[in-house]
């Protein structure tokens, strides 16, 4: 198993915790590494036998751009959740980055892994 790689994804959506934060739209920047199989994809050299990093990356954009939470971890359990059953993907690990959120530190935000990579006891 391989990984197909999503790096410094930038979506503006609604979130955070504090009352401004309800009224406004925020960039939030995604990096993903998604469980793939690459070697049949590279046989075929055919996009249909590929995790297609185009079709995933728009349908996040739009998933996440309609969203509305106050923590970023459960924005990234959603998108977790979303990925996994829409792309089949086995395993994952987001990073859920908000620039600029606590003074001080250029940004803050969670890391998540979900699933099994395909193989591990
Ligand atoms: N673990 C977290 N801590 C905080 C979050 C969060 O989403 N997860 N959010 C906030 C605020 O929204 C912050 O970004 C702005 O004050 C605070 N702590």
């Amino acid at each position: 198993m391989d990984i197909v790689f999503i790096n410094e994804l930038r979506i503006d959506t609604v979130i955070g915790v504090r009352d401004w934060e309800r009224r406004v739209r925020q960039t939030l920047v995604l990096d993903l590494e998604l469980a793939a199989d690459t070697a049949t994809a590279a046989e075929s050299d055919d996009v249909g036998d590929a995790l297609d990093y185009d079709a995933v990356t728009r349908q996040l954009t739009e998933h996440v751009r309609d969203m509305e939470h106050a923590l970023v971890e459960t924005l990234a359990e959603d998108v977790a959740m979303m990925l996994r059953d829409e792309f089949g993907i086995p395993w994952l690990r987001l990073r859920v980055t908000k620039p600029g959120a606590v003074p001080g530190a250029r940004a803050v935000g969670v890391v998540i892994e979900r699933g099994q990579w395909p193989g591990a006891a």
